[in-house]
């Protein structure tokens, strides 16, 4: 046998890259020959070579920085080996990690790999199990995102078949050709054959036919009419048609900005970079098959598919669209703020089906802008006519606390709008939820600290992109729930003709309070009794996302820490607290992002999140992991931990109620802790939703206490006993009973619940309470902070900040006991609930919001009354 001389990095590097331009010249001349539409323009041609030249830099400059890793470490190793260091087991372990971490993709470094393996083996005290979670899914997992059986019946029922449930998880960046998929052709070809083969469909461009509908000729005719008037050149009829004209074009440039682009071609090719790209940042994107299968079926009812993603990343809706183009799923038009219309990015994203809308009003126009609301509306009607598919984030942005934002109206309303108006004769919703291990993008701990949001900008991208693919962020999963049909919610919504206001809405304030005061999305509702439906139909998809969200192992850690763990805990006790924590979330169907035995679980995602948040000692020859809580790490913990959160909420509240009530007879009686839960309930209602709006919130917190009773022990369950108490508070409702006007219900007997004193459920009842005790701090000390209102008004950002040091100074004095609950999302929040209270006021002008106290409130008895509606319940 001949043996060839094996190649230098550098030699190989360069192969690499040649190889690299020879695709990218094939793509190019592939796409060349078929003469695709994006080819006719010379501006298309520039784009096309744009990103072939950018994506073949990137991923040139990525290899070029992996080599220089792997020499360095090899310098490392080789000079650790020979070196009389104490600390050469961990040296070698770090070298083990960053040749791992760097070089997943990379066949040269293996040999380097293989030989640090065995450094590490040899130099090792302990035998150290290999710390990534394999990615082997059982095959029977609970099955999340069914429609609701209470509102949308029938589409429950529909879409399914007897294997939906049960097919096994998928990576999809595991495609692989058939085949022998060593050889070269495989390799260089795979992807450009799969992306080659995906099913084509026709995007229609309907900007010509915007132009000329009525509606919006109607919107700039009423506009140049309003204006005309409002000047003094009443009967200059050249001045009326100077602003007809102006207005015309303002429209057509408002259309301009705002259209998609989206191209078959540029999906292909950008889904054949993503082919290359994703795995150098992400170990595998994680889809139910049974879900796609159902989204499948749902693409062939020829009826809109509108997805509703809750919004993580940037990532979001270019994995969901790669999805969907890569199972022949027709990819949707993508509603995205204008902010990501910047130079390069911005028309790439339009190619990719991204259409712009405004996120502020225009400062001149306000919300008057009729103009800008008749572009968006029949833009959104003709692409519903013309077959698109939709997505759209009902949160609006990205959230920044991990935890799911209470959605915005006015996209969902266009679209209602449209079923209503007949333009569309029905539509099938999609809630998505994504959850990824570790957050992509996005700096939401300055944020959350008082820093603005650093805007969009070509240079902030490409250094944003740089360190995304040149970092580990370990698994990402999609949840598809069942699509279900707009039209049988609204009818369910709609008994007789008359829209049935949901229980759980039934004694809210009007919407107009709940409404965005700075993004279009919550501006252009039309009808009161639509809001009520808009408002509906929102929340319940916000609830459904985030009970089909997969839980990661960062999550559990995170919230483990945060929680029951805040002075870190071994790695025995996280262990049986990981386990309980997988056997409860079982309990409740809700599915895990990981497999494993939990003590790999716990490594992986000690690793992902990192030293920045998490520590690992070793304490009497015992591992021992603990949270960094301290600001501003804990910031980014609790974002990890906020998915749970988010679930054991109800629970959390209901504990927190327990502990504000008096309980020295050692007993809760059953009214009194479902009046006080409900009272943090709405305390708390601009953080969670804690039923679907067509539940009973009453039912729905009686349900939750049974389970504390008998699931988790922190009431007891003694028969006898429990019997004896209610006799008793019957004997005492009998004697009040003398009142002709009270109901059965009002007669019926007290339950009485006797609180379980052994330490384990009293220890259950501190750490449930801990998931939303941060949050009841930050509204506290902002109810506090209001004192600075008395008498003056301050702009937003100055009484955010005195909030902020309030919370700061209290943190370090020991007042406030949660880094976390310094926190602006949480701030902005509480100031939203207090308006809905009607103790503050909030004046918008252009960019600036001016708060002050309401009348009847301007005084410190009031504000102190405030303080305490909530102190109570720390
Ligand atoms: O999270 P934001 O506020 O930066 O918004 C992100 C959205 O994708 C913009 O469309």
């Amino acid at each position: 046998m001949k043996f060839k001389r094996r190649r230098t990095l550098v030699e190989r590097g360069i192969l690499t890259f040649i190889h690299d331009i020879q695709l990218a010249a094939m793509a190019g001349s592939l796409a060349f020959f078929k003469n695709y539409e994006i080819l006719n323009t010379f501006y298309g041609s520039l784009q096309l070579l744009l990103i072939l030249q950018v994506t073949y830099i990137f991923v040139f400059l990525r290899r070029v920085n992996k080599m220089v890793d792997i020499v360095t470490n090899r310098v490392f190793d080789t000079y650790n080996r020979f070196s009389p260091s104490n600390n050469h087991e961990t040296e070698s372990l770090a070298t083990l990690t960053t040749l791992k971490r760097f070089s997943k993709d990379q066949k040269f470094s293996k040999g380097l790999m293989r030989e640090a393996d065995v450094t590490v083996r040899e130099n090792q005290l302990y035998h150290i199990k290999e710390n990534a979670p394999e990615v082997q899914f059982p095959k029977l997992r609970p099955f999340m995102g069914l429609s609701c059986q209470n509102c949308t019946l029938t589409s429950r029922d529909s879409l399914v078949s007897k294997t939906t449930e049960t097919l096994a998880l998928k990576n999809i960046l595991d495609h692989r050709p058939p085949g022998d998929t060593n050889g070269f052709l495989q390799r260089t070809l795979g992807h450009l054959r799969q992306v080659y083969r995906l099913k084509k469909f026709d995007f229609p461009q309907v900007a010509d036919l915007v132009l000329k509908d009525a509606r919006l000729r109607d919107a700039v005719e009423k506009t140049t009419l309003q204006q005309y008037r409002d000047s003094n050149n009443d009967g200059d009829e050249e001045f009326y048609l100077r602003l007809l004209e102006n207005n015309r074009r303002r429209a057509k440039k408002l259309l301009f900005d705002m259209r998609s682009t989206l191209s078959d071609f540029l999906l292909r090719l950008t889904s054949w970079v993503l082919y290359k790209l994703l795995p150098s940042f992400l170990t595998s994107v994680v889809v139910h098959p049974g879900q796609v299968d159902m989204l499948k079926r749902a693409g062939k009812s020829n009826l809109p598919l509108i997805f509703l993603p809750l919004h993580r990343s940037h990532l979001d809706y270019i994995l969901i669209s790669f999805i969907l183009l890569n199972n022949d799923i027709r990819s949707p038009l993508v509603a995205a703020g204008d902010n990501l219309r910047i130079p390069f990015f911005g028309s790439l994203l339009r190619g990719l089906g991204a259409f712009f809308i405004k996120r502020r009003m225009d400062p001149v126009m306000g919300r008057k802008d009729h103009v800008y609301k008749a572009v968006l509306h029949t833009y959104m009607n003709m692409c519903l006519k013309a077959g698109h598919n939709i997505e759209f984030f009902l949160e609006g942005g990205r959230t920044r606390t991990g935890k799911p934002c209470m959605p915005k109206y006015g996209i969902l309303s266009i679209i209602l709008d449209a079923f209503i108006d007949g333009t569309i004769e029905d539509a099938l919703l999609v809630p998505v939820s994504v959850n990824y291990d570790k957050l992509v993008d996005g700096n939401f701990i300055r944020e959350q600290l008082g820093q603005p949001k650093e805007m969009e900008t070509f240079g902030n991208a490409v250094r944003g992109i740089w360190k995304v693919v040149n970092s580990n962020y370990g698994m990402m999963r999609i949840d598809f729930n069942q699509p279900f049909s707009l039209r049988e919610l609204v009818k369910t919504f709609n008994v007789n003709g008359k829209i049935v206001i949901p229980n759980g809405l039934s004694n809210k304030k009007p919407l107009t309070s709940n409404l965005s005061t700075s993004s279009l999305y919550g501006t252009d509702v039309v009808s009161e009794q639509h809001k009520t439906l808009v408002e509906s139909i929102s929340k319940h998809i916000i609830y459904d996302c985030a009970q089909s969200t997969s839980v990661m192992s960062t999550n559990v850690l995170a919230y483990l820490l945060l929680t029951k763990f805040r002075e870190g805990a071994t790695i025995e006790k996280l262990v049986v607290a990981v386990d309980d924590l997988r056997q409860e979330l079982d309990y409740a169907r809700k599915d895990m992002g990981f497999t494993g035995d939990s003590i790999d679980v716990i490594n992986y995602a000690v690793e992902m999140l990192g030293p920045g948040l998490i520590r690992k000692e070793r304490h009497d020859n015992e591992d021992v992991i603990k949270p960094i809580a301290m600001l501003p790490n804990v910031i980014e913990l609790s974002y990890y931990s906020n998915t749970l959160v988010t679930h054991f909420a109800l629970e959390s509240v209901i504990a927190v109620s327990i502990e504000s009530i008096d309980k020295s007879s050692g007993n809760v009686v059953h009214h009194e802790l479902i009046e006080n839960v409900q009272e943090l309930c709405d305390i708390l209602q601009n953080e969670f939703l804690f039923c679907k709006p067509c539940q009973s919130l009453e039912q729905v917190v009686t349900s939750r206490v049974d389970d504390l009773v008998y699931r988790k022990r922190i009431f007891l369950v003694d028969d006898e006993e429990e019997t004896e108490l209610n006799v008793r508070s019957r004997r005492l409702a009998r004697q009040f009973d003398d009142d002709d006007d009270e109901t059965e219900d009002d007669r019926a007997p007290q339950k009485i619940y006797k609180l379980n004193p052994n330490k384990e459920a009293v220890d259950v009842l501190k750490y449930l309470k801990t998931a939303v005790a941060p949050l009841v701090e930050t509204y506290s000390i902002t109810a506090f902070t209001l004192d600075k209102l008395v008498g003056r008004q301050l702009l937003e950002n100055e009484l955010i900040n005195d909030v902020l040091s309030e919370l700061r100074s209290q943190l370090s004095s020991g007042a406030v006991q949660y880094g976390e609950s310094v926190s602006v999302d949480t701030i902005k929040n509480a100031l939203k609930l207090y308006q809905q209270w009607g103790v503050l006021e909030c004046h918008a002008e252009k960019k600036l919001k001016l708060y002050y106290l309401k009348e009847s409130h301007d005084d410190s008895d009031s504000v102190t009354a405030l303080y305490r509606r909530i102190q109570k319940f720390r």
